[in-house]
């Protein structure tokens, strides 16, 4: 089941997260619509703000290798409930994967909550 891969990739890139600071480790992986997949981790640094979620990395990837058009997004942190998240990347989410299915996951991929940027952020910010 292709939720259950992208998971599971999502699980996978979370081992790679550079999280010095926090010790809150996420994974993602987003999933085009002609099957490509891209993973990222969040990725931390001294200077606190600079900081980037592993959400933003992998829709970053896609974009910057021309994949637009992204169907599913799938989250996991190292922790017991489905991850939630931030709201800087719930405005990236509205705006680069309007339409996308967003599965949110815990460490395990026990439990998994399915949901849309549109009720991630309702009366986000657009131009
Ligand atoms: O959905 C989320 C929530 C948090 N983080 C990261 C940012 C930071 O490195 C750490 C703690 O906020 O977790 C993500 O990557 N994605
Ligand atoms: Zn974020």
């Amino acid at each position: 089941m292709e939720e259950k891969r992208l998971i599971k990739k999502a699980q996978k890139a979370m081992e790679k997260a550079y999280a010095p600071y926090s010790g809150f480790r996420v994974g993602a992986c987003v999933l085009t619509s002609d099957g490509v997949e891209f993973t990222g981790c969040n990725i931390e640094n001294a200077s606190y703000g600079l900081t980037v979620c592993a959400e933003r990395v992998a829709i970053f990837k896609a974009y910057s290798e021309g994949k637009r058009n992204i169907d599913a997004l799938a989250v996991v942190a190292d922790i017991d409930e489905p991850v939630s998240p931030c709201g800087a990347c719930r405005q990236v989410m509205l705006e680069l994967l309007p339409n996308a299915l967003i599965i949110l996951s815990n460490r395990d991929g026990s439990k998994i909550m399915r949901t849309r940027p549109e009720e991630l952020l309702p009366y986000g910010f657009k131009l």
